[in-house]
């Protein structure tokens, strides 16, 4: 099995700071400069799927790439395991330029890349038992070493009583496992995950989501997925990639990217799952000038040991104001206290400078998203 590394995590590190995910541990896959441009067809233009990307995936590490539909985070995929070429820059997999392999030294390379899919790809003719088998019958493994590496990975998906079971007598999660169990029977270093939870209801998900962070700290597996979820980075990845139209506009460790989101895709992708969003009632409601009598509309984002300090009661003595709480959630990032307030403050536009300087002065991000009357 893989060589027991150990895992980047730790403090939250400023973004400044941190402009790739590579802190901590040996780096396992590597982008140095790909894009992936598909020619022009009859009927349209070329696309530049992946466009320039530099991304460092530290050994052990749990990443989540999200993105919305055509962000390019398939091909991304595609380009780990082999199955596009990049058109610019170099893919490397522990270790391995992956574009410039042959067939058959790729067919070798895929072995150490395992992969799950959102619709688990299993075959219908074959039992739990044979799909996980199916990677090491191809890889030539002899036939009597087969159940000896099989069962106990039906154990570890929890699925030792469903191995004789076809796939049509599996529920979505119990087929999510088989999926899971086939892609480890090679002994992978990678495991990537092509959207695996999309199809499952949200208990299912968790369940999911609970084995692949057991299968990395048990196997110091590295785990990429690609989703268009924030609820599953939030609950799977320690380290994020943000991207959009083919390039990676953000990345950093889970609990940074939450706590402080720059770039505005990030931010509506955070507040999905943070209640950072502004809610539909409310937009309607906003102004964007002062006038005499307005409130000024603020969303808090309180982060760290900022997250359960009476700061608006703070303001309200210093400052003499009163606050209306509009909206406002606590969550849990990566085991960090994380909470998100929309108020509005009655106050003349320099007592809202003043205000708005104060809590910035924290660790918290504030951003005056305009007035109500
Ligand atoms: N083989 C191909 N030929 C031409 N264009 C392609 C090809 N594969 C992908 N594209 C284009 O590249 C862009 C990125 O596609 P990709 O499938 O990587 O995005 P995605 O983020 O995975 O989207 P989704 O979440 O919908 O799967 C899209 O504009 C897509 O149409």
């Amino acid at each position: 099995m893989n060589a027991p590394l150990s895992k980047p995590v730790g403090a939250p590190v400023p973004i400044a700071d941190q402009p790739d995910l590579d802190q901590g541990g040996r780096a396992i896959i590597s982008f140095d400069g790909v894009s992936k441009i598909f020619p022009p067809r009859k009927d349209s233009a070329e696309v530049k799927a992946v466009d320039d990307i530099d991304l460092t995936v530290p050994e052990g590490a749990i990443v989540g790439v999200i993105g919305k539909s055509g962000a390019g985070k398939s091909t991304l995929i595609r380009l780990i395991n082999g199955l596009e070429q990049p058109s610019k820059g170099k893919v490397t997999v522990d270790g391995l330029d992956i574009g410039a392999l042959d067939e058959r030294a790729l067919r070798q390379a895929r072995r150490s890349i395992g992969m799950i899919f959102q619709h688990f790809n299993l075959l219908s003719s074959r039992t739990a038992f044979d799909n996980i088998a199916l990677p090491l019958e191809i890889a030539g493994t002899p036939r009597k070493d087969i159940p000896g590496i099989v069962t106990p990975l039906l154990d570890m998906v929890g699925l030792a009583d469903k191995r004789d079971r076809y796939p049509a007598e599996l529920s979505g999660g119990q087929k999510q496992r088989v999926g899971i169990a086939r892609a480890l029977a090679t002994k992978p270093k990678v495991l990537l995950s092509d959207e695996a939870t999309s199809a499952l209801d949200p208990e299912t998900t968790a369940s999911i989501i609970a084995l692949l962070k057991q299968i990395n700290a048990e196997l110091n597996l590295t785990i990429l997925f690609i989703t268009h979820e924030m609820s599953v980075v939030k609950k799977l990845a320690d380290r994020v990639a943000v991207m959009e139209g083919g390039r990676i506009i953000e990345q950093g460790t889970t609990y940074e990217i939450f706590s402080k989101p720059q770039h505005a895709t990030t931010k509506r992708f955070v507040g999905e799952v943070t209640g950072g969003n502004v809610p539909e009632w409310l937009q309607s409601k906003l102004l964007a000038d002062y006038a005499p009598g307005r409130q000024a509309v603020i969303r808090i984002a309180f982060t760290g040991a900022d997250a359960d300090e009476p700061v608006l009661s703070r303001l309200t003595r210093a400052y003499g104001v009163d606050f209306n709480i509009m909206h406002g959630q606590i969550e849990y990032v990566a085991d960090h206290p994380f909470g998100t307030l929309i108020a509005s403050v009655t106050a003349e536009p320099e007592l809202q400078a003043k205000l708005i300087a104060d809590l910035t002065s924290t660790r918290n991000t504030v951003e005056h998203l305009g007035y109500v009357a």
